[in-house]
Formats: structure tokens, sequence, C-alpha cells
């Protein structure tokens, strides 16, 4: 047996040994000319028989600048994919992500499947050995993936395979993304080398709308409008209307409008745009500014009430004498300066129709994506068009606290999903008002010895407290009103009583007076009573 193997063994060695000399001959003699034609034959009698096809996705294409889109999605796909099967992966820290990614290796090959179709993906790393030094260093060495599949499935593969493959890589990408917060630049900086309109840092707000404090069903509704919203690209461009959608979030400070936008990011894995209207100096800026912002962003502004007198009629506060400037500044130089600075502050040019324009307008027309977030806290004071649907399509009313709040807030902050006070807390909650910021910041433990029962207390002390001084500022206001009712009334009896002596007097005297009409008509030397009693002629 052991004989026969060692024959085997010598006869495999002396064919190969026949091939490479062979090969060496076909190298050395065979003209160079013939070579090509040979080779194309010989390619075409293999096509015959190799059922397979074969699409190759390089890394770097064209201009050889930017890397393939295509590309960086199919390894994203199949980092997620092959991880598993993959024996030898790459740990690389990709752009724009923090996390740990694992790539597969160069000359690995990972097997996937699509509709009962078996896909392989190879891929591959070639370094020419040339010694050059290029100018473009990625020229020379290229990277690229190869998929090979049954020619049979060939239209199933490049129709459909191959649009799953980078919508999933390109999902993956999304959710991998380190996302950012950026705050406008103001227009001095965005001149020169390093021009940037926007500042960024990381986004890593830990909200979520879990952890949301409001109604269930008013919560759920919102989450679904977004999920549909991220969802509906195609949608949009069926009914012509720009990838964009407007909220409005109203409701007194500390109601969570803040709190919300970064868990609407954090839903949706947007970046936000936190623009700052009073550092944008005219409508110009502020179009160049959204010109400027990535999709799958939310922009967001903050207290739009504050940020302009967006009534479109700017008042004109009487300007101050250099003299009456020069009294103050000695009066109080601090508070000078203060001013002088709030008022350049102020000194944005930012209309309500150049925001009107820039929400409706062409601006539109470059991507879509994008969420517009405006928050205010007294709604009533904008203008009607500012938010009129289409604009603003959806206003969030973040109010008080209610219970259905408070018990979300309980089992965040406390763990706790039923406790005896809990009813005595809604009775309070019904008749007072507090902000679920209040409600968070009397629930949270401040010592380690403090347990859940002696937050609630403190909530209900608190709430009790707030009961009471609301219901003394009520008095109070309903006593000042009844004042000032009964002093108009005072005063309505005496002008009453006025008028009614008024009109003895010029009867005595003998003048009538109709409709206002002058009292010379009645009479050139009439001597007229005034209110203070001075008899003028
Ligand atoms: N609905 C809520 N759910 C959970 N936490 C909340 C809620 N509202 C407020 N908070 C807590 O209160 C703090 C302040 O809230 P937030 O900054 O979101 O308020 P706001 O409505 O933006 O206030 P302002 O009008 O002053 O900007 C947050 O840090 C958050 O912890
Ligand atoms: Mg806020």
């Amino acid at each position: 047996m052991l004989i026969n193997i060692a024959e085997m063994m010598t006869g495999v060695g002396s064919a190969i040994a026949g091939i490479m000399v062979a090969y060496a001959m076909f190298q050395n003699y065979f003209p160079y000319e013939l070579r090509k034609p040979l080779k194309r034959y010989s390619h075409k009698i293999m096509n015959l028989f190799y059922p397979y096809i074969q699409i190759t996705f390089h890394e770097y294409q064209g201009d050889r600048f930017e890397r393939s889109k295509a590309f960086a999605a199919i390894e994203r796909y199949l980092n997620a994919n092959s991880s598993k099967q993959a024996k030898h992966l790459q740990a690389n820290v990709v752009q724009d992500s923090q996390a740990i990614v694992l790539t597969m290796a160069d000359n690995e090959e990972v097997i996937d499947e699509f509709q009962g179709i078996k896909i392989w993906w190879d891929s591959k790393h070639v370094v020419p050995d040339r010694q050059s030094i290029s100018f473009y260093p990625r020229a020379d060495s290229s990277r690229y993936f190869t998929l090979t599949v049954h020619k049979n499935y060939r239209d199933k593969i490049t129709n459909f395979y191959l649009k799953h493959v980078l919508d999933e890589g390109k999902a993956i990408t999304v959710k991998e993304r380190q996302r950012k917060l950026y705050t406008n630049n103001k227009s001095d900086s965005w001149h020169g080398y390093k021009q940037t309109k926007w500042s960024h840092v990381m986004f890593e707000h830990p909200a979520s709308f879990d952890t949301i404090a409001m109604e269930p069903n008013k919560k759920e509704e919102i989450i679904k409008d977004l999920i549909k919203f991220s969802q509906a690209k195609d949608y949009y461009a069926k009914i012509g209307k720009a990838w964009k959608r407007g909220y409005l979030l109203y409701g007194p400070p500390g109601t969570g409008k803040s709190t919300m936008i970064a868990a609407m990011a954090n839903l949706l894995k947007y970046d936000i745009y936190d623009l700052e209207l009073t550092t944008v100096k005219d409508n110009t800026e502020l179009k160049r500014l959204f010109i400027d912002t990535s999709n799958k962003s939310i922009i967001v502004i903050e207290d739009i009430d504050c940020s302009l007198d967006l009534t479109g009629q700017r008042e004109k506060k009487k300007e101050k004498t250099e003299d009456e400037k020069k009294e103050e500044k000695d009066k109080d130089p601090v508070k000078a300066e203060m001013k002088k600075m709030e008022e350049s502050n102020k000194n944005s040019q930012v209309t309500l129709s150049g925001l009107l324009n820039f929400i409706d307008g062409l601006w539109s027309a470059c991507g879509g994506e994008r969420i517009i977030v405006f928050t205010t806290n007294y709604v009533e004071k904008l203008d009607p068009a500012l938010i009129r649907r289409g604009r603003m399509d959806k206003h969030i009313d973040l109010s008080y606290c209610c219970f259905e709040a408070f018990k979300v807030l309980a089992k965040n902050y406390l763990d706790l999903e039923s406790h005896k006070l809990f009813a005595r807390i809604e009775n309070l909650l019904e008749e007072t008002k507090m902000t679920p910021a209040d409600v968070a910041e009397n629930l949270m433990p401040k010592s380690a010895e403090e347990d859940g029962e002696a937050c609630l207390v403190r909530l209900i002390k608190a709430l009790e407290e707030a009961k009471v001084k609301a219901e003394e500022e009520a008095k109070a206001k309903s006593e000042e009103e009844a004042k000032v009712k009964a002093e108009e009334q005072e005063k309505l009896k005496v002008e009453k009583e006025k008028e009614a002596n008024g009109k003895e007097d010029i009867e005595i005297n003998g003048v009538v007076k109709e409709n206002g009409e002058d009292s010379k008509h009645s009479g050139s030397n009439t001597n007229v009573v005034k209110e203070n009693g001075d008899v003028s002629h």
C-alpha cells in the first residue's frame, strides 16, 4: 500500500515537473504576438464550460480621488453578514464611526444567499510589484470585491440582489455613523482657507422616546409619524413634494421640547443643525446656511419667538441721542456695555418672509430627508403664516406633567411601576400644574440613602406647595381683578354724574350742543362751563 502511494507521488511529481518545463518553454519560445489571441480563445473555450458570471467592484474608480460608494456599501454589507463565516478579519476604525468595524481580510471568501441563490464574494488586494513612486498612491494598490454567481441568475442578481446589498449597506452605514450636532458660525469665519459655515461636535445625547414623559398615545403617534416620514422617499416623489417635514414644539419651559428633538435625532439617526438665527445677518446668509446642510438631518430653530421679530414689521425703537447714551454709560458702565453687545447680536436682518421662503423655497430642491423643528414657549405670538400646515406640518403641544407622564418618569428615575402614593400624586397632578422637568428633579434621589418612597414623598410635598402657591396667586389675581373692576365702575359712575351735571349747566346757560357741534354755531357770546369749573369766554 505504502509502495503504491510512493509510486503515485513520484508520478504526480514528474507530471508537475513536466508541466513546468512545458510552461517555461512556452514562455521562452512561443512568439509573444501569438500569445494574446491564444489566451482569448482559451477564455472563450473556458466560458463555454464555465457556468458562472463574475462582477467586480473596485474601491477607487474614475478620478481615483473618491472612494466608490458602492464599494463602501458592499463592504459594510459583507462585514455584517460575513463576520461569522470569514476566518480572517481586519479590524478598522471607519471614519464617522467610533466603534471598531470588522472587515473581511484580503483574499477571503464568503458565501451569501438570496432567494435560494448562492453567491460567492471574494475580497482581493492587488499590489503591483513594480517599484515606482506615484503621485496617486492609491493607483498602485487596488482593492476590489468579486461577486460570482451562476449565469442563470444574472437578471435576478443585477436587478434585485445588488440593490438589496447597496440598500442594506447604506442602512448599516447610517446606523453605525457617529452623528453630529452642528451650530452655525458667524459669517466672518465663512471665508479663507478653512471656510466653515457650521461647526460640529459629536452628538451623544442619551434621550430617547422611552425616557420622554408624555401620554403614551401621543408619543406613539409622534414616533409613527417620524418613521413614516423617514421611509416615505418614494411617496414624496410621487406626490411631487420635497422630502421634508416641519414640526412645531410648543409649551412652557421645562416640558421637554429640547429633549424631544434629541430623541427624534436618536430615533431616526439624523444629525442636528442647531440654527442660531440672531447670528445670521440676512436672508442670503440664511439661504447659504441651509444649502450647506446635509441629508438625514434635523434643522432646529429654538425659541423662534425670541430669535426674531417675526411679525414682519420690525419695531423701530426711538434712537437714543449721544448725550443720553453717555449719561447711561456714566451711571452703569457694565450694563451699558452688555446692552451694546445685545444690540449688536440683534443686528440680524433675517425677515419673516426670508424664513418662509427658505422653508418653501428652492433649497428644498437640493436633497431631501430633512426635518425642520421650531420650538417656542408662546405659540400665540407666532405669525400664523409661519406655522400653517405645509410649513409646520405637525404641531406638538408639550404641556404640564400628567399622571401618565409621571408614571414614565417614576419608572425611569426610581424603577417604580406602582406604589401606594401614586393615587395621591394623581390627584395632585390633576389639581396643580408642574412641568416634567420639576417632577423629574423631585424624583431624582439626592443621596444613596434616599429610596423611592422618600422621593415620592418629596414630590408630594412639592406638589402641595405648588398647589397652595397657585391658590394664593389665583386669589390675589381675582382680588386684583375685582379691584380693577370696582375702580372702573367707580370711574364710570363719576363720569356719568359729571355728564349729567354738565348737561344741566349747559341747559341753564341756554346752549344746546348737538353731536359735538362747536358751541359757536349756537351763538358767539356764549359762556361755557369747563370740567374744572372755570368759565371761558
Ligand atoms: N417630557 C419630559 N420627559 C422627560 N424628561 C423631561 C421632560 N420634560 C423635561 N424633562 C427634563 O427636564 C429637563 C429640561 O427639559 P428641556 O430642556 O427639554 O425643556 P424645554 O421644553 O426645552 O425647555 P425650554 O423651553 O426652557 O427650552 C431635561 O433635561 C429633562 O431631563
Ligand atoms: Mg429647550
